[in-house]
């Protein structure tokens, strides 16, 4: 696998290569993991586990912290599930997140990965406000296979567009609903209000199976903050990390996790209509931890 920027392999060059288990090997660590975007109670939590697993172990070789440290990180990732539940017909998935976070791109990834599994994808343009948002995500739609509802005029009631998407789908018999939601308003708690209505009106019809956070893995720390309004009002069941084929710091992935308790369910890792995948814990450690 070609080395990615996020991996830790970069910042892990040269570390475990010492003979000894030696204080300069856990400041290197440290560093290493500091570097990689764990933060600091999450790299403190870490090393104290292998410092009492070196321990209790008798471990001496540099190369057994490496492979603890490895199985670390994936019992970590591994703690909360990644499945994805479209068990429903249809089943409906609300896709939220801040403007830029690359929620247009993953929806359209996201529908194409679904066609790809051989089921059937309808996608509804809630984020009425702007007519090119519109535009981009019918385009995306179409590449991957997928129907699309749009709003019949610009700023339609997201709400309304919601409805019609799951009523096309319960009527055509579409596996899924994917809805794409407005990522700015006004204020934060008008975009919550519209947020509600959709879950409401969406419910008379069909329960919501999913509701996808979109996070930009490039802006660590702060693109949580600016989410925090989502995770704490809108019911989210599954994080979404784009960009992690870009500049982001692969230890973001286990923080955000551990720090929201939400799940993550899917990863983005490039523009293309084929770049995203499911969540699997024990590749993403074995990449952190090549
Ligand atoms: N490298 C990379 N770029 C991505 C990824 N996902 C999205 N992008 C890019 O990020 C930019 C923003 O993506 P959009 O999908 O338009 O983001 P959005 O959140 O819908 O933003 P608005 O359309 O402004 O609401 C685009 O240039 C995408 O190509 C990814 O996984 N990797």
């Amino acid at each position: 696998m070609a080395e990615r920027s996020w991996s830790l392999g970069g910042a892990l060059r040269g570390l475990f290569t010492t003979p000894v288990v030696d204080d300069e090997m856990w400041d290197d660590l440290e560093a290493a993991l500091i570097g990689a975007d764990f933060g600091p109670d999450l790299t403190d939590e870490i090393l104290d586990h292998l410092r009492s697993e070196v321990d209790r172990l008798r471990i001496t070789d540099p190369a057994d912290v490496k492979r603890l440290l490895r199985e670390t990180i994936e019992e970590r990732l591994a703690a909360h599930d990644p499945t994805l539940r479209l068990s429903e017909r249809p089943a409906v998935v609300l896709v939220v997140g801040v403007n830029g976070v690359g929620k247009t791109t993953t929806i359209g990834k996201f529908a194409k990965f679904l066609t790809g599994y051989q089921r059937s994808v309808v996608v509804g343009a809630a984020d009425t406000f702007r007519a090119a948002a519109v535009d981009q995500l019918a385009t995306w739609a179409e590449r991957a296979g997928a129907g699309v509802v749009r709003p019949q005029q610009q700023g339609q009631d997201p709400a309304s567009v919601a409805y019609q998407t799951v009523e096309r789908a319960i009527a055509d018999g579409t596996d899924i609903a994917i809805i794409d939601t407005a990522g700015r308003l006004q204020t934060k708690a008008g975009l919550m209000d519209e947020l509600a209505k959709v879950r409401r009106v969406v419910e008379k019809l069909a329960p919501i199976a999913e509701v996808l956070l979109v996070l930009d893995g490039t802006t660590g720390q702060n693109g949580v903050a600016q989410a925090q309004a989502f995770i704490e009002h809108a019911g989210v069941t599954g994080l979404v990390i784009t960009k992690l084929d870009g500049s982001a710091k692969g230890g973001f992935v286990l923080r955000v996790q551990q720090q929201t308790g939400i799940p993550i369910k899917l990863i983005g890792q490039g523009e293309g209509i084929g770049d995203l995948t499911g969540f699997t814990p024990h590749v993403f450690a074995q990449s952190l931890v090549p």
